[in-house]
């Protein structure tokens, strides 16, 4: 039987009224989800107020309420403890109702703008290969070794954290490598958590519609490392200028990664080609099957990790060097001499990146034609820029549509078009259905050409007002090429 004061344990609390002894039966933040015996916690959120809905909660059985301010009325029979923060309050109960498993899981959690999900996969296989019972949090797919659990989200709530993580602790699991994105950080999806170490991959552009400023998205970052405890450690990416502002307040052990400048873990790029990269660590020459300089920063942030999980250098790189990646990051189909890229860039980072890399390697003379779009109801200041990116790194461009959700594609794609100057126009198509915009990518190439697909890798959907399409890239673009070698 769970008690309200246990699952209380180091929340910071404001005042209590009732019954702190009555049993929890489940801890719900969503009024809907509430059943008999529930503990409500009534969060602030970014569309409503949780707090409007503790009447909901108590009609449907909850017997406890937990929240900021309190009601007016209190219902006789209920228990009420006002707390400081309750999305906080949320991570760490669960965290107590579930019996802390991140204290018996070595839990590693990634951060940055982008590599969060080819960093925490490619840990996932290595530990995996190593030998290690591993779980996995990612915008792909969370894993308990090889079982999937879909994901909903890149860092799920706070609640399906904690409770993912014992059944990881339950079915043996000694590591957990995780995403924690921004949102999550700022929403403290990850309270509660106690972590072995953190990593931060990078910090771009994107977001600015949620966090506002570039400050506040930078500031969200460092609350991951500001947080870690001492005997944890902190990884970040020396090159990026940032890495040193996640670290300033961290009291965990301090770690670098590293291409160009001095740092504990340090690589040089030896060749970088469609094929793979060789990577020159510490006079070692190995090959990896990653594809891009990006990547060589993943490879190493990953290396870190494993070394600093008291893992052997040499062993790590052995089995790093056969591991593919994740699904839909630089994925490759060649079909009658055309090969597609499919690929997850939804940054302007991200797409100047695989855009360099795919020139870096061109051997001269194939065209390169790039399909990009940008999502609706996502950061609007992102668009033109990526627009841009896509026409002057490519022989052609085409501004599709990529989850347009509650926005009209059209406007989307206009929003795009302001980033392209008068003499690129020539080079550039706009076609809003991205069926339609593949297919005319695939008709207008010929044998030796590389069509770019960007924005989608993995997402087997197109979110259209709320409805998830069917919709594959990698399928579309097979179909058509296939449909190319017939005529
Ligand atoms: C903008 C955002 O991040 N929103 C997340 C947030 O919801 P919210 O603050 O908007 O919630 P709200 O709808 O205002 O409701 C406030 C509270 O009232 C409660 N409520 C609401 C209605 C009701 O009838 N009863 C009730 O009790 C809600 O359960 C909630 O506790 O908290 C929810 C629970 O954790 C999340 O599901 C939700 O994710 C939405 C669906 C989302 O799209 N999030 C994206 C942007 C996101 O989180 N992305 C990142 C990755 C970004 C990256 O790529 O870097 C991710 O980690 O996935
Ligand atoms: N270290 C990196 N630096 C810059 N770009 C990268 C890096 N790693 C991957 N990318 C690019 O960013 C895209 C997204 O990579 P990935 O899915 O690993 O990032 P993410 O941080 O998990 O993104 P999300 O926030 O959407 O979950 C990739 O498809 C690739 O184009
Ligand atoms: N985690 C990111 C994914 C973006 C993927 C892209 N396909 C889009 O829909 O914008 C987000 O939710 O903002
Ligand atoms: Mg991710």
């Amino acid at each position: 039987m769970t008690l309200l004061k246990d699952i209380l344990y180091k929340v910071s609390l404001t005042s209590t009224t009732g019954d702190m002894e009555v049993e929890v039966k489940d801890i719900v933040f969503d009024s809907r989800k509430v059943s008999e015996g529930s503990a409500f916690v009534a969060v602030p959120g970014t569309q409503v107020d949780g707090h409007d809905f503790i009447d909901k909660a108590l009609e449907l059985g909850a017997t406890s309420v937990i929240c900021e301010k309190l009601p007016h009325a209190l219902n006789e029979g209920i228990t009420y403890v006002q707390v400081v923060n309750s999305a906080k309050a949320l991570g760490i109960m669960a965290s107590n109702y579930f019996g802390n498993p991140s204290e018996q899981i070595q839990v590693v959690a990634i951060t940055g703008t982008n590599g969060k999900t080819t960093t925490a996969t490619l840990l996932h296989q290595l530990f995996m290969r190593m030998g290690y019972s591993t779980g996995l949090l990612s915008t792909v797919e969370n894993k308990i070794n090889e079982q999937v659990i879909p994901a909903t989200h890149t860092t799920p709530d706070a609640v399906a954290v904690q409770a993912l993580l014992r059944q990881m602790v339950d079915e043996g699991c000694t590591h957990c490598f995780m995403e924690a994105s921004s949102h999550a950080i700022v929403q403290e999806r990850i309270a509660g958590l106690k972590l072995a170490g953190a990593v931060f991959t990078n910090i771009t552009h994107d977001h600015l519609d949620y966090h506002g400023t570039f400050d506040a998205y930078i500031k969200a970052k460092k609350q991951l490392f500001d947080e870690l405890p001492k005997g944890a450690f902190a990884l970040v990416n020396g090159d990026d200028k940032r890495g040193t502002v996640m670290l300033q307040n961290s009291k965990a052990s301090h770690q670098t990664f590293a291409l160009k400048s001095p740092a504990d873990f340090k690589a040089k790029i030896i060749s970088n080609t469609l094929e793979g990269l060789e990577l020159d660590i510490n006079g070692k020459l190995i090959w990896f099957r990653m594809i891009g300089a990006f990547n060589a920063y993943n490879l190493l942030g990953v290396l870190g990790v494993a070394v600093l999980l008291g893992e052997e250098e040499d062993e790590v790189l052995r089995e790093l060097s056969g591991i593919p990646g994740a699904k839909g990051r630089f994925d490759r189909i060649s079909i009658a001499g055309i090969t597609a890229i499919v690929d997850y860039a939804h940054t302007p980072d991200a797409l100047d990146n695989v855009l360099k890399t795919i020139n870096g390697v061109r051997t001269g003379g194939e065209q390169l034609i790039t399909i990009v779009g940008c999502g609706g109801n996502r950061d609007t200041t992102k668009r033109p820029i990526m627009a841009k990116l896509a026409v002057q790194e490519s022989d052609k461009a085409i501004l599709t549509s990529d989850n347009p959700r509650f926005e009209d594609p059209e406007q989307i794609l206009k929003d795009m078009q302001a980033g392209i100057g008068p003499s690129e126009i020539r080079k550039t198509l706009t076609i809003v259905d991205r069926k339609e915009a593949i297919k005319t990518a695939c008709m207008l190439s010929q044998k030796g050409d590389i069509i770019l697909i960007a924005g989608k890798g993995h997402e087997d959907y197109q979110e259209i007002k709320g409805v998830k399409h069917h919709f594959d890239d990698a399928e579309i673009v097979t179909e058509f090429l296939q449909q190319l070698t017939q005529n």
